[in-house]
C-alpha cells in the first residue's frame, strides 16, 4: 500500500480542521500542518490543541517550524525547497522525520545528498492552488523516481480517478489536500484514494 499524506489548506475555522484530524489521522500515513497564514505562537497553539484532543504526535508533521516539531515531540518537519536546513537538522535530530518539496530533477538530487527522509514532487495535475504554473505531469515524476532513491510522494490535483496513473510511476505515495480537507465527507473520500492501494496490494 502507499503512503497517503493529508495537508491542511491553510484556510479552515479552529474547530473545524481540528475535528478533520482526528477524524482521518487512522486512514493516512502522516499529516502536514501548512498554516501559513498562522503566526509561530497560533501554531504553537493548534499543535498542543491537537495533542490535548487525541492526536497522535507521531502522525503529525509541520510545515517549516522544525523547533515547534522537536518542542512537541511531532514526528517531523516538511521543508520548503529552498530550505538549506535539512542536513543541519538531521544531524541534531536523527529521529525526526525531514522532508522537502522539489520541483525538478536537479531539486531532487540536491534532497537526496542532504539526507532528507521523503521529498513531495508536484504539482503533478493542474490544482487550484498552484494556477499560474504548468502541471508538471506524471512522466516528469516518473524521471524523477527513477533517478533517486529516497521516497518520492506525488502532490497536486491527485483524485480518485488518476491516483492509478500517479502509482504506477512507482512513486511511493500521494499527498492530497483539497480531496481531504475541502471535502464534507472527508473520511469516505480518503477511503476512494486508498481503493487503487488495496486492489494492487
Ligand atoms: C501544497 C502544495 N504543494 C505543491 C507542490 O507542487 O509543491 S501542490 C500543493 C497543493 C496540493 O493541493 P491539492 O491536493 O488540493 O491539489
Amino acid at each position: 500500500m502507499y503512503k497517503i499524506h493529508a495537508i491542511t489548506n491553510d484556510c479552515l475555522p479552529f474547530d473545524r480542521l481540528v475535528q478533520i484530524i482526528l477524524d482521518i489521522q487512522s486512514e493516512v500515513d502522516l499529516i502536514q500542518i501548512r498554516e501559513k497564514r498562522l503566526t509561530e505562537q497560533e501554531l504553537m497553539k493548534l499543535v498542543q490543541y491537537l495533542i490535548k484532543s487525541g492526536v497522535c504526535k507521531e502522525k503529525l508533521v509541520i510545515n517549516t517550524h522544525y523547533e515547534i516539531a522537536v518542542n512537541y515531540g511531532l514526528a517531523g518537519v516538511h521543508l520548503p525547497e529552498n530550505s538549506r536546513h535539512a542536513t543541519a537538522i538531521k544531524k541534531a535530530y536523527p529521529h525526526l522525520i525531514v522532508g522537502r518539496s522539489i520541483h525538478s530533477l536537479s531539486s531532487a538530487i540536491q534532497a537526496e545528498e542532504d539526507h532528507v527522509d521523503y521529498m513531495f514532487f508536484g504539482h503533478i495535475f493542474p490544482t487550484a492552488s498552484k494556477k499560474n504554473v504548468a502541471a508538471r505531469g506524471v512522466e516528469s515524476l516518473r524521471e524523477i523516481v527513477q533517478h533517486v532513491h529516497t521516497p518520492v510522494i506525488a502532490i497536486g490535483g491527485i483524485t480518485p480517478q488518476n491516483v492509478e496513473r500517479v502509482i504506477r510511476t512507482n512513486a511511493c505515495g500521494i499527498a492530497i489536500m483539497s480531496g481531504i480537507f475541502n471535502e464534507p465527507n472527508w473520511k469516505s473520500k480518503i477511503r476512494q484514494y486508498q481503493l487503487y492501494g488495496r486492489k494492487g496490494e
